[in-house]
């Protein structure tokens, strides 16, 4: 209603559709775990197709949107999605493209195997090592165990073990190294991160033989965490904020390792950008900046 003509399309050889476009588009970006939906006036939206974690092929993400006449645009990348979660839109802008544009779109996404995918979380036993010598004379009560396991198992994973263990470098190291003997897939050593002499976790990780990628996290609240390995398995030395917060670096590392990556230098580095949490009184973490610049 409203308009007063109707037009009619006549395509050219070599013209494709806008409704066509976008369904090679979607066909093209999805990856595995992604699912692309039909053609809305040449949208297609993409939807995960099961439960995981964002991966997003950044640099040929960037490719198709220097193609002429095309977008496609995404969630960020290393989100955690649920089964059904809108992960992208793609379309056309004009009402036809040129069939090359579209070729040429297919061909990115062949070269980089796919753009966007739902990486699963696998399911790691993880060994949780308490220190401080409070917490062990039972001076006071563990608060730390249990926000270790929570965020643990609503990824998928488990808790195998906890230990409590003095404020002694090599105590805590030789729990590690048992830990990673007994099948442990990944190990947090919380409290104990900071500057005071009792503070000797970062010490005892590296006693275990871990070899540490970064000590000092550009993310706030985290900056006191290490990131080391033992062989291939993830040690976290977790600082306290990691349980007086709701939402620390923890959130935004723990996924990537659950969902099987290995973390470097560099991309811990590169939390900088975007680090910062804003604290606000209502936390709407993930929907929210924190973490969000990275392009890792
Ligand atoms: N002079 C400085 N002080 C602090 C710095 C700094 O750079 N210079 N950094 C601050 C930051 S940032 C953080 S985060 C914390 C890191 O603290 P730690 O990881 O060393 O934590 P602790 O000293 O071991 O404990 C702090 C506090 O929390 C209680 N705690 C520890 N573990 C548990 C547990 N499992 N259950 C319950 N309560 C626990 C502990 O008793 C202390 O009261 O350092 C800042 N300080
Ligand atoms: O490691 Mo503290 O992290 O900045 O609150």
């Amino acid at each position: 209603m409203g308009k007063e003509n109707v037009y009619v399309l006549s395509l050219e050889p070599g013209d494709v559709h806008e409704d066509e476009a976008g369904m090679r588009l979607g066909a093209a970006v999805a990856g595995p775990g992604v699912m692309a939906c039909m053609p809305k006036e040449s949208r297609v939206n993409l939807f995960a197709d099961r439960d995981g974690f964002l991966k997003i092929n950044i640099q040929a993400l960037e490719s198709i949107n220097e193609l002429p006449d095309v977008i496609l645009s995404t969630l960020p990348n290393n989100t955690v999605v649920n089964k059904g979660d809108l992960l992208a839109g793609t379309k056309v802008i004009p009402l036809v493209v040129n069939e090359m544009t579209i070729a040429r779109a297919e061909n990115i996404c062949r070269q980089a195997c796919w753009i966007l995918e739902v990486a699963p979380f696998r399911s790691y036993k993880a060994g949780v090592i308490i220190t401080g010598n409070e917490v062990y004379e039972k001076r006071i009560r563990d608060d730390f165990g249990f926000v270790i396991a929570e965020k643990v198992e609503s990824y998928g994973s488990s808790v195998m073990r906890v230990e409590y263990v003095p404020d002694n470098a090599g105590t805590i190291a030789e729990k590690i190294k048992k830990m990673v003997r007994d099948g442990a897939g990944i190990i947090f050593a919380t409290g104990g991160m900071s500057v005071d002499p009792d503070d000797v976790t970062p010490n005892a990780i590296r006693m275990s033989g871990a070899v540490v990628e970064k000590y000092g996290a550009p993310a706030l609240p985290g900056a006191m965490l290490m990131l080391a390995y033992l062989d291939d398995v993830p040690v976290l030395g977790i600082p306290a904020c990691g349980m007086f917060f709701k939402i620390t670096v923890v959130d935004l590392l723990l996924p990537r390792l659950l969902a099987g990556e290995r973390i470097t230098r560099k991309e811990i580095v590169a939390l900088a950008h975007g680090g910062l949490c804003r604290m606000c009184p209502q936390c709407s973490y993930p929907n929210c900046t924190f973490g969000k610049g990275t392009c890792f």
